[in-house]
This record gives structure tokens, C-alpha cells and sequence, in this order.
């Protein structure tokens, strides 16, 4: 059975930790931060996060990516009565989208997802806010990204996936990461098995890198770029607005939205997305705008309103999209030695970049992986 070690357990590394062992696949995970964490450097716990899909109707694959996480997530607040979703810290809620510009027709590639999301609809004219000109409606998703988080990595070790929180060294090129994650399971197994497994060959078949920004210096990848988004953490003392998502794009490109946050009596006010920003110390000015926006969008005031949270997160963003393929990373200079002296190329599946689509491109993105891990590896699905 092959042999995978997973680096990162952001929501793209879990994800697809959970995807590899689904299909049969063994699997570590090696990590820096793990979901309970919070650091600037470890995206998924500040997501918003929801279903809005971000693909242009030409973007084939990540339309198909959405559509994955979709499915799954209505499946699993529609069946047996919604369990699985509370489980996951997902809800179902209606979300309206606000735009400054007219509705386009029901045929516009923009509105390509509208055949695949349930109770899709056009608002009408009272529905909307006087500042906007058009929106849409349809049941969306909300997701606790805490909560989920916490979801993946039981699931994955309900799967029998192991997980070692360790920092693989930046700087000095794939190759040396990729030994140092050798060496994490190795020890990882020794202290699991006791001394007998001190000497035993670690016979990692492949990794995939779903280090999110940490790409930028694990693989010195360039092309990665952080969009910082601000965010607060909202309670209403008293009447608190219908439970749907709202969401306004205005013509300048700023986006202000608020979400229910699932399984609490907290709403999630955004938001800031801010090109090529590392700072992720909380702007108390960019929060005042944001609650006056989110108010606005409300049609509220603020008495009773309460900030019990302010946060930044970074999102990995990246010149040219994600990153998701194979590359073969020699190993021969001071490697993992097969003790004949022979080189080692080990498969890495890159997996990074997702930008402000991570949630929902996952499920899609993972079962990419697995595909690419099949060709690489020789390990149809069914064979691993
Ligand atoms: C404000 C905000 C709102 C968002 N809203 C949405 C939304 O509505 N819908 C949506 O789909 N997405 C949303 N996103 C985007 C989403 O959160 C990200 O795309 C996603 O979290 C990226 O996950 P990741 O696993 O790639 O990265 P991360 O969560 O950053 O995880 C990276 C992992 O790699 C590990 N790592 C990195 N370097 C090393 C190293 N050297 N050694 C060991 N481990 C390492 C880290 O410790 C961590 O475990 C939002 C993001 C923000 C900030």
C-alpha cells in the first residue's frame, strides 16, 4: 500500500489527507500549525467562510472543483436530517448577492453555476438595497472553519492517517524538506512502535506539498503573493437579522458580506482583500469601515451590536492560479538512501494557491491529487 506524507493541515492539506485515505492510500500529515492554531502564517482558521464560487465559466476545472464541494455540502445538510452537516460545522443558508451592476441574462457565462446551485433566482426589485442594482439569490453555504477544520483531522485520524506537528526548513530548496519529513515520520513511527522501528526504512512514496503561503519559501515559489482580508466577529444583543448570507460587490471591486457563522449566535462581518499585504496586525480604522459597511448592508444601526472578535487572515494567493502538479524532486545528494548508493527521485504533488477559494475548490482539488498520484505512482485508485 503506498505511502503518502501530506505537508500542511490548512483545509487544502486535510482535505486531501482525507481524499488519499479514502481510496486506500496511507497517510501522514506533517505540520507546522494544526487546526486549534492560530498564527498570520496559517490561513483556513480566518476564512469567512462560504460557497460563492469565484471561476469564470472558461475556468473548466475549478468550476468542476466548486461543484464537488457543493454537492457534498447540500448532500450532507440534506441527509439524515442535516447530522453530517452540524458534524462538519456547515449550514445551509440563502445567500444574495448585491452587485452595482444591472442582472445580467440568465445565460451570461457569469451566472454559469446557476443551472447547479438549488433555488437559484433573480431578487426582485424590493428585495434589493437601494445602493445596489441587481442581485441574485440561491441556497448557499455557510461553514465554520473552525469546526470543520476540527471535522477533517477526525476524520482523518478516524481513517487510521497519522499527524505530526513539525516545521519542515525554508530556504534550502524541496529536496532538504522533503528529508526533513522523512526523518519527522520516521521518528513519529519509532515513538509509535517502540525502538524496534528505530532502524526501519521510511518508504515514503510520495508527498504533497499543501503548505499554502509557506510554498513561498519551502519551494521558493515566487509566483505567491498573500491578499489580506480583515474580518470581525459579530453579536446582536437583541433581534438579530434573518440567518442568510449577504454579499455586495461594488463597482471599485470591494466586497462587503455577512454570514452567519454556523453553530453559533455570531456573524462573520468582512470584508478587505488586499493584494501583496503581509501585515496581519488588525486595522482598528479598515474595522470601523467594515462594521459601518456590513451595518449598512443590514439596514441596521449599532446599538447592540457586538465586536467580540477582530481578525486577519492571508490568503494564498498566486500570479497564474493554483499550483496543482507533480514534480520529481531528486533526492541523491545526501538522500534517502535505498543503501545502495542509488538516487532517489520522489514524487511531490504540489497542491497550493487557492487563494479565497480554498473551502470550496478542496474537495475538487484533492481528488485532482489523487489522480496525479495514480499516474505517478503507477496505483490505479482501486490498487494502492
Ligand atoms: C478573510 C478570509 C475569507 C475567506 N473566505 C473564503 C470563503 O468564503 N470560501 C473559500 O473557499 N475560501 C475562503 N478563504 C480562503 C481560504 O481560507 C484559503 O484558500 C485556505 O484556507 C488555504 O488553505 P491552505 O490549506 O492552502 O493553507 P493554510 O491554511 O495556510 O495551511 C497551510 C499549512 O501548511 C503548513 N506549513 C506551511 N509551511 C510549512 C513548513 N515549512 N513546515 C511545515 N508545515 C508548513 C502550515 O503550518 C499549515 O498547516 C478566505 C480566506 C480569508 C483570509
Amino acid at each position: 500500500m503506498a505511502y503518502i506524507v501530506v505537508i500542511g493541515a490548512g483545509v487544502i492539506g486535510l482535505q486531501t489527507a482525507l481524499t488519499l485515505l479514502e481510496a486506500g492510500y496511507k497517510v501522514s500529515i506533517v505540520a507546522k500549525y494544526l487546526p486549534g492554531d492560530e498564527a498570520g502564517m496559517y490561513t483556513s482558521p480566518w476564512a469567512g467562510a462560504i460557497w460563492r464560487t469565484h471561476a469564470t465559466a472558461e475556468q473548466k476545472e475549478t468550476c468542476e472543483w466548486d461543484l464537488a464541494s457543493y454537492a457534498e455540502w447540500i448532500k450532507a445538510t440534506e441527509e439524515d436530517g442535516g447530522v453530517e452537516g452540524v458534524r462538519m460545522g456547515i449550514e445551509r443558508r440563502q445567500i444574495r448577492v448585491y452587485s452595482s451592476k444591472p442582472t445580467p441574462s440568465l445565460d451570461s457565462p457569469s451566472l454559469w453555476f446557476a443551472p447547479h446551485v438549488q433555488s437559484f433566482r433573480t431578487l426582485a426589485a424590493d428585495e434589493i438595497p437601494t445602493a445596489a442594482k441587481s442581485g441574485i439569490a440561491y441556497d448557499g453555504i455557510a461553514v465554520n472553519p473552525l469546526k470543520y477544520l476540527a471535522y477533517l483531522l477526525r476524520r482523518v485520524k478516524e481513517l487510521g492517517g497519522y499527524v505530526i506537528q513539525g516545521e519542515l526548513p525554508v530556504g534550502a530548496g524541496l529536496a532538504e524538506a522533503v528529508r526533513t519529513a522523512a526523518q519527522l515520520v520516521s521518528a513519529e513511527r519509532k515513538g509509535r512502535r517502540g525502538e524496534e522501528a528505530a532502524n526501519e526504512a521510511v518508504d515514503i512514496d510520495a508527498i504533497v506539498n499543501c503548505t499554502g503561503l509557506g510554498a513561498a519559501t519551502l519551494c521558493n515559489d515566487e509566483a505567491l503573493f498573500p491578499i489580506r482580508g480583515q474580518t470581525l466577529l459579530v453579536r446582536f444583543a437583541a433581534s438579530p437579522p434573518p440567518k442568510r448570507i449577504l454579499l455586495s460587490e461594488s463597482e471599485d471591486g470591494a466586497v462587503t458580506y455577512v454570514i452567519p457563522r454556523p453553530g453559533t449566535d455570531l456573524w462573520v462581518f468582512g470584508g478587505t482583500k488586499t493584494k501583496g499585504v503581509w501585515d496581519v496586525e488588525v486595522n482598528e480604522r479598515i474595522g470601523e469601515q467594515i462594521l459601518d459597511r456590513c451595518l449598512g448592508l443590514l439596514g441596521r444601526e449599532g446599538e447592540g451590536v457586538e465586536v467580540l472578535g477582530k481578525q486577519v487572515g492571508l490568503r494564498p494567493g498566486r500570479e497564474g492560479g493554483v499550483r496543482v502538479e507533480v514534480e520529481v524532486v531528486d533526492l541523491s545528494v545526501g538522500g534517502l538512501g535505498d543503501g545502495e548508493g542509488k538516487s532517489k527521485g520522489m514524487v511531490v504533488v504540489h497542491q497550493y494557491g487557492h487563494a479565497g477559494a480554498g473551502y470550496q475548490n478542496a474537495v475538487g482539488s484533492a481528488r485532482k491529487v489523487l489522480g496525479l498520484l495514480g499516474e505517478a505512482l503507477g496505483t490505479s485508485t482501486k490498487a494502492v
